[in-house]
């Protein structure tokens, strides 16, 4: 299992570069399950949570290129053939975005079988409310050894409400009224930035589709989709997480190839922690940390609200605040477990239920810590870049699924951050 080593105490400089977002390539991956023709894909991200998108679709009887050139990181895939609408367990188990091929595989071949996928560090993540959308739409589901199977001659539109906005959800099922008979309408979706991506993807391919980015979506059915070309969003996230890097090493860091509108309620947190923060260009932000970091409350919520995806991160910032910072994460019920390994490096939190308070500043000294899921381990490198001395952090796999080679993107802006292959001679993943 791959380790990092992190020395803390430079201060970012410098120009980082965020890669295409992982949680708009994969629903972007599976749309191209709606057509026999060839979907491209550019900006993909070099990540492991891609790669198993790549076996999840070629299992399926796909054929998938991955391509990562400096200049274009790309993918294109073609499923004229699905000889095998299954997503078998031994993938799903990796990844839970792996539910997202449900909603088209049933539109295009009548037919899915996903294999259920199981709770995971962060909470219960059920997928209930995909389920209940595709019966709305006329779907007969069952459940079996562990999958749920789907299967419909042709969905038909329909009124969705969903109970709960849910990211996925609202994307399995834009994928599946797409090529449903007639009109869907649905409302209470999510308004995340990955979901107005996956709909120009579609439009693309010839979906009609409206109000996509907003709370209320209708969707046109058409009988078939062509093949397209896209170019993935930046990945909000990863740049979030760079700003916050720039800002807790006191650095002057500039995070280029984002989309600052997509980041507005990270910004105004950094600003209103101290940080200095100026949009350069359409397509880039400086931070600079000048002078003391002050604690400010978050709260989760869906977009444009403050991310569950920064949470952890924020965290991060928020031990090195003057004062006390009030953390709440509304979105999922077990997003704490960057708390007990912060607090081996020195951090000051008090969980109660959904709600964490940080007492700062906390001076941080390196230790070996645990990766627990893919945001804790960003939180955990945060802390590192800062604490006095060499933090090893253990399980980075979780980070390798979403950041692409952040040890050298960091390194490159002055970090001592280095990865160790395997130096116990350990087995990998588990
Ligand atoms: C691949 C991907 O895009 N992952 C993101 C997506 O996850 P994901 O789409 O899985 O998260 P959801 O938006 O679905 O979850 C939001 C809340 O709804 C609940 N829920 C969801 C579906 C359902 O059928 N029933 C139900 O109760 C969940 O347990 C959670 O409490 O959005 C999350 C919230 O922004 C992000 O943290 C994840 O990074
Ligand atoms: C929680 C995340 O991903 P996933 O939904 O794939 O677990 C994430 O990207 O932070």
């Amino acid at each position: 299992m791959d380790k990092f080593v992190i020395r803390g105490g430079n201060p970012l400089l410098g120009t980082i570069r965020v890669s295409g977002a992982k949680n708009s390539a994969l629903p972007c991956m599976a749309a191209a399950i709606l057509t026999e023709d060839e979907v491209i894909l550019e900006n993909i991200p070099q990540v492991r949570d891609i790669e198993t998108e790549r076996k999840l679709l070629v299992s399926m009887g796909a054929e998938v290129e991955l391509g990562y050139g400096r200049a274009q990181h790309r993918t294109s895939i073609s499923c004229r053939v699905l000889s095998d609408p299954v997503a078998k367990y031994e993938i799903v188990k990796t990844m839970r975005a792996s539910s997202l091929v449900l909603g088209p595989l049933v539109a295009r071949t009548g037919l899915a079988r996903v294999a259920m996928p199981g709770g995971c560090a962060i909470g219960g993540r059920p997928i209930d409310l995909h389920i209940k959308g595709l019966e709305t739409m006329g779907a007969k589901i069952s459940y079996e050894h562990g999958y749920i199977e789907a299967r419909a001659e042709r969905l038909k539109g329909a009124k969705i409400v969903f109970d709960k906005i849910t990211v996925t959800g609202t994307e399995d099922l834009l994928m599946a009224a797409v090529l449903a008979e007639g009109e869907t309408v649905m409302e209470n979706c999510a308004r995340e930035p990955e979901v107005t991506d996956l709909a120009a993807l579609l439009t693309a391919m010839g979906a009609n589709i409206e109000g996509a980015g907003s709370s209320t979506i209708r969707v046109q059915g058409v009988e078939k989709l062509h093949g397209a070309r896209h170019r993935i969003n930046p990945d909000r996230i990863e740049a979030g997480t760079f700003l916050v890097a720039g800002a807790i090493t006191g650095g002057d860091l500039c995070v280029a190839n984002c989309n600052p509108a997509h980041l507005g309620a990270v910004l105004k947190k950094l600003e209103e922690s101290g940080v200095r923060v100026d949009i350069i260009a359409k397509d880039q932000i400086r931070v600079r940390s000048e002078g003391a970091l002050k604690a400010t409350d978050i709260s989760t919520e869906e977009y444009p609200g403050f991310p569950t995806d920064m949470q952890a991160q924020y965290m991060a910032l928020a031990t090195q605040a003057e004062g006390t910072s009030v953390v709440a994460e509304n979105i999922f019920e077990n997003r704490f477990m960057h708390v007990q390994e912060l607090a081996r490096m020195g951090a000051n939190i008090k969980v109660d239920g959904r709600t964490a308070t940080v007492r700062g500043k906390a001076p941080l000294s390196a230790a070996a810590v645990m990766c627990s899921d893919l945001r804790a381990s960003a939180s955990l490198v945060l802390a590192a870049l800062v604490a006095d001395g060499e933090s090893i952090l253990d399980r980075v796999y979780h980070m390798d699924r979403g950041y692409e080679h952040i040890e050298e993107k960091l390194r490159g802006v002055g970090a001592q951050i280095r990865r160790m292959g395997n130096i116990f001679g350990d087995k990998g993943e588990e």
